[in-house]
């Protein structure tokens, strides 16, 4: 099995950025979500991408963005991956011209197989903690033992990760990709470069 991907998000400064990259992320995330604690926008995005070496794949974030919004945005920020965390269908994520991967804000009781079916056209499926009212970044984990070992499609688990739990959660979900925000921060929207290090070397030990 190949080693688990790692994507650091919710990134608004340069040296988080390079600090991701430096403990061996293969992503990191922009929140494009005026309500987020983390949000960036397009000219602060650009700034740090623009610092990255190269092979470090950038993705968007958005919450039911206007479509008018997200293709001018597309025209201003060099986005690799778009990653869609509110209630937008399976037509609302296609035709950016971008691959794109989808948020699921997983309950108990839910069916993650036939949600997954919903997205033909999604590069992954991002499984993230449902909590009333809050569309993520949380830090609130949802029971594990709900996700499918057969998915149609590879799986990001996210949602309440830390250095901590996340050797376990490698363990016990084996998903393509793990993503992470509030577990490596200092502060909201201030990541913690040690607590980044510890995360990559668990996530993959
Ligand atoms: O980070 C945010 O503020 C955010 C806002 C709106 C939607 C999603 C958001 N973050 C994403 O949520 C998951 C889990 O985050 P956490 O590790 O529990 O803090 C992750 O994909 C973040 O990118």
């Amino acid at each position: 099995m190949s080693a688990v991907r790692i994507k650091i998000c919710g990134i608004t400064r340069i040296e988080d950025a390079l600090a991701a990259v430096a403990a061996g992320a293969d992503a990191i995330g922009f929140v494009f979500y005026a309500k987020s604690p983390r949000a960036v926008t397009p000219a602060q995005a650009r700034s740090i991408i623009a610092a990255l070496p190269p092979f470090v794949t950038t993705v968007g974030l958005f919450v039911d963005m206007p479509r008018a919004e997200l293709r001018q945005l597309l025209g201003e920020v060099p986005l690799d991956l778009l990653q869609f965390h509110g209630d937008e269908s399976a037509e609302d994520c296609a035709g950016f011209g971008r691959p794109y991967i989808k948020a699921l804000r997983v309950k108990p009781g839910d069916d993650i197989a036939a949600a997954v079916s919903r997205y033909p056209e999604a590069s992954g499926l991002l499984l993230d903690t449902y909590v009333p009212g809050v569309p993520g970044g949380t830090g609130e984990a949802f029971d594990w033992s709900l996700v499918p070992q057969d998915a149609a499609k590879p799986l990001i688990l996210a949602g309440g990760l830390t250095p901590d739990n996340v050797g376990e959660a490698v363990r016990q979900v084996r998903p393509y990709a793990v993503d992470v925000s509030g577990g490596v921060e200092a502060a909201k929207g201030i990541k913690d470069a040690a607590k980044i290090q510890a995360f990559i070397q668990r996530a993959r030990s």
